[in-house]
């Protein structure tokens, strides 16, 4: 369980999160939406401790996260994986080292400034970039793939944390809606099989509504709603999104990437084992409209 009581961030006088208050069960899929600037991002570097928490406290399991340091704070950070909007991939170094990456906070000081990596820490790599189906590009530049291979990569290097929660950063918002469908069912696939917590932040409202059994749904700092997605009804999207400047209720059109084509809201299913199957990547996706930032 991840509890968060009270947590605060302030940017000088700016408060960014006000005093959030959340319990994240072990294994939950969450989505965070709510508008540019609703303190999303900053709620998930603080739970990775990216960025210090103001006032409020972070526990897991029953550790402090939020006063943490040192080698128990490199600890944490490799328990809680992070996936970024922009992959964060060293580009000129090829997608395995990139993906080997991943396990440095495990391994001794020597090693990794030797830049060694074992057989087996090769032979996992190559079986993570398997399971998210993109081991062909293993020897290539991580800067010479796409937006979508890139973001895979980072899930695999994520896995190779072996984490027990990852916490993505709008992990879809530079990505066309094929390749923005291929991550978030990685991503639930690893918290489906796995049973890895997922707290992913999106921009739209329905790729959240497909994938995640759970939504907070932030404005201006503070959480608005917390619950599954069936129970977000117009009202609850006007309290998150707003209304616009004419005073019209926000249309939950425009909050679309036409990404979940169709699917209905996923409840809680229960966890299986296995890997991702290729077939999983077939899936054919609808054209639609971005969210504006
Ligand atoms: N390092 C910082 N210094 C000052 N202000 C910051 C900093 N980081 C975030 N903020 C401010 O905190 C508020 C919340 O930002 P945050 O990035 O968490 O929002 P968000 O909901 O993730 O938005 P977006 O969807 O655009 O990423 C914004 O007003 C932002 O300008």
């Amino acid at each position: 369980m991840l509890e968060l009581t009270d947590v605060t961030r302030r940017f000088g006088a700016m408060t960014a999160v006000d005093a959030v208050s959340l319990s994240i069960p072990d294994g939950q899929m969450v989505g965070v939406i709510g508008r540019s600037g609703a303190g999303k991002s900053t709620l998930l570097r603080m739970i990775n401790r990216l960025s210090p928490v103001s006032s409020g406290t972070i526990v897991h399991k029953g550790r402090p996260i939020s006063t943490l340091t040192g080698g128990e704070l490199r600890t944490w950070q490799r328990d809680c994986a992070m996936i970024f909007q922009q992959f964060n991939l060293v580009p000129r170094l090829d997608v395995l080292t990139n993906v080997m990456l991943g396990r440095l906070n495990r391994r001794s000081t020597v090693f990794n400034l030797l830049n060694m990596f074992s057989v087996e820490e090769r032979a996992a790599a190559l079986s993570a970039l398997e399971r998210l189906g993109i081991a062909q590009a293993a020897t290539q530049m991580a800067g010479t793939l796409s937006g979508g291979q890139q973001q895979r990569v980072a899930i695999a290097r994520a896995l190779m944390q072996e984490p027990a929660m990852i916490l993505a950063d709008e992990p879809i918002a530079s990505l066309d809606p094929l390749n923005a469908q291929i991550v978030m069912d990685a991503l639930e696939d690893i918290n489906r099989r796995e049973g890895i917590t997922v707290i992913t932040n999106l921009h739209t409202l329905d790729t959240a509504r497909a994938y995640c059994e759970r939504v907070i749904g932030m404005a201006a700092g503070r959480v608005v709603f917390d619950g599954p997605p069936e129970e977000l009804t117009s009202e609850a999207v006007a309290m998150i999104y707003g209304a616009s400047g004419d005073g019209d209720g926000i249309s939950e059109s425009i909050t679309s990437t036409s990404l979940s084509g169709g699917r209905e809201p996923v409840p809680a299913r229960p966890k299986s084992t296995g890997a991702l199957q290729p077939a999983l990547y077939a899936k054919p996706a609808a054209a639609g409209v971005a969210l504006p930032a």
